[in-house]
């Protein structure tokens, strides 16, 4: 039974689901980094929100762990490079909290223009200070969102509500997206210019780190307000003080700050300023949207390997999933065949898929052949790290679909390119789920993958199945299966044999010693 770890403050929701779906489940809510790092050995999954920081030690200790839930958007807190290295998948709830996020970049607005949290501070004072909070109105004001996303689009959607000009400024924003978003997508230089309240909606990236600074404020209007409940770091706390010291910016309303918890920050006890702790998500609808996706993607990954939402791997739906693991077995299998007869730097693995398995999601399948082909070089590889062990080789990936008519239902060749030679298998599935061995270096022969076999090279003379034979024989070798194909009528041929029994190297050079052999391989699957 799969364990799972719930170290941050997920709703219980979660722990319900993977515990109805039948997983053992530890839920320790605020567990210190000492303890986790102890801990984290035992478990399959790793649930977390912002709290826990999943870095590259946790990883390096984690070692039965398959795959990290981020219960949220944000997975800044998990160190994915060094989980995508140890083969761990790394998934988020990229829509559940997206709503309730824009809602408080909304109210931030309302904050600021109305300066709501310090009247409510002076009045609950006793102070009636009815002529010290002039706020400003907001309809017909311009509003800048720097990042279009999912957050960014729900607030420009609720600020063209409130009369509200929305420009935008992402690269990646499509002009028909803005269009129907009712945004003008503009560069970050007008957007400074012309915006009245500026609201931050990316990742934090080498891109947009500090993407507010000191330079960017100078070219601001005078009476800018600006809202951050994306990430800390996005603004440059000390040049943002700056400015509204200055009277430059006019307010500041912060939920996300450089260094969380923020016990203390350079831009508290400012009066313009309102903060909030990283409250962005704190709905309980949002919280019991995102601790149920997260505790179902987890499972489903962990009970029937769908990937939904993940950073680091293709995405696997639960209806796809039983369809294409049999696909994916047969491409490890078929690329641990190329690997193993590859001694040399690998220059190339080339997919193919042919009749049913052209129409399949190819991605899963194009992980599975390469964690084949890279498992005889390297323990550690799985299909979560083989693109990008491939990638750190140098090894050019292709994938090819074709829609000619194979002479099987559905076929699979994997190509290995080295240096100096080429490999290629020619895979299919029988019965729908078996992986069957169709094809060897252009020579039909029809084999399964046995635990243990023999693959020769030979030329088609007399006498070397008799030769072969005897000699494994001699040995104490068992055939359990003989399987033979042939180019032409004398010309170069393949034997699949499957033994019995492991067949040492002496006995493999003298196979290699017969006249008609070009070499053999001992192989396992
Ligand atoms: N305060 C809180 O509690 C919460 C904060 N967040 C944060 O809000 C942010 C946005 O989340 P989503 O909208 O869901 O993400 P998203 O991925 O849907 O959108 C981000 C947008 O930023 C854009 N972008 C990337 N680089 C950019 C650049 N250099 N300049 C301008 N735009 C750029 C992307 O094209 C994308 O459209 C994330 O950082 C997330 O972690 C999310 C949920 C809660
Ligand atoms: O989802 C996100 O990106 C958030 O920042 C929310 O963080 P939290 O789950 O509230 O710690």
């Amino acid at each position: 039974m799969p364990k799972v770890l719930i170290s941050d403050k997920l709703s219980e929701q979660a722990v319900e689901i993977f515990r109805a779906r039948g997983i053992d489940t530890d839920f320790r809510p605020g567990l210190p980094a000492e303890e986790l790092l102890s801990v984290i050995g035992e478990y399959d999954g790793l649930a977390v929100r912002s709290a826990t920081k999943v870095t590259a030690e946790v990883l390096a200790r984690a070692s039965n762990l398959k795959v990290v839930g981020r219960a949220g958007i944000g997975v800044d807190n998990v160190d994915t490079k060094a989980a995508t290295e140890h083969g761990v998948v790394v998934m988020n709830t990229p829509f559940g909290n997206a709503v309730t996020t824009a809602e408080h970049a909304i109210a931030m607005m309302f904050a600021l223009a109305r300066q709501i949290p310090q009247a409510d501070t002076s009045t609950q004072a006793g102070k009636w200070e009815k002529s010290k909070f002039m706020g400003v109105e907001l309809t017909g004001k311009t509003l800048g969102l720097v990042g279009c996303g999912n957050i960014g689009s729900i607030v420009a959607d609720r600020a063209r509500g409130l009369r509200m000009r929305v420009l935008a400024y992402d690269p990646y924003l499509s002009e028909q997206r803005a269009i129907e978003l009712g945004v003008r997508k503009v560069d970050l230089e007008e957007l400074f210019a012309e915006a009245d309240i500026i609201t931050l909606h990316t990742p934090l990236t080498d891109s947009t780190r500090g993407i507010i600074n000191a330079e960017a404020l100078a070219t601001m209007k005078k009476g800018v307000r600006i809202v951050n409940c994306a990430r800390g770091g996005l603004v440059v706390e000390e040049d943002l003080r700056a400015a509204l010291d200055s009277g430059h910016v006019a307010g500041a309303a912060f939920d996300v700050f450089v260094t969380e918890p923020a016990t203390e920050n350079v831009l508290f006890g400012h009066p313009n300023v309102v903060c909030t702790p990283h409250l962005g998500a704190a709905t309980s609808e949002a919280q019991e949207k995102v601790a149920l996706q997260i505790a179902e993607q987890m499972s489903d990954y962990l009970l029937t390997g769908a990937v939904s939402n993940a950073i680091n791997v293709p995405s696997v739906t639960a209806e796809e999933a039983p369809i294409l693991r049999p696909y994916m077995r047969l491409a490890e299998l078929m690329g641990s065949f190329c690997g193993q007869l590859t001694r040399s730097a690998i220059r190339s693995i080339q997919i193919e898929l042919e009749g049913h398995a052209a129409e399949l999601n190819a991605d899963p399948i194009k992980a599975a052949a390469i964690t084949g082909v890279l498992r005889s070089q390297v323990d550690s590889v799985n299909m979560v790290n083989a693109p990008t062990m491939a990638h750190q080789r140098g090894i050019d990936i292709s994938v090819t679909r074709h829609d000619r008519e194979p002479d099987y239902q559905t076929l699979l060749r994997v190509t290995v390119t080295t240096g100096t030679r080429t490999r290629e298998v020619v895979g299919t599935l029988i019965g729908g789920d078996k992986p069957r061995l169709v094809g060897v270096q252009g020579i039909g022969v029809e084999a399964d993958f046995a635990p243990r076999m023999l693959y020769v090279r030979n030329y088609d003379k007399p006498g070397f199945i008799g030769a072969l034979g005897s000699m494994l024989g001699e040995a104490g070798v068992n055939i359990a299966t003989f399987h033979l194909g042939r180019r032409e009528s004398g010309g170069e041929a393949i034997a699949l044999v499957e033994v019995d029994q492991r067949v040492d190297d002496a006995v493999l050079a003298s196979v290699k010693a017969l006249p008609q052999v070009v070499r053999v391989d001992s192989l396992s699957f």
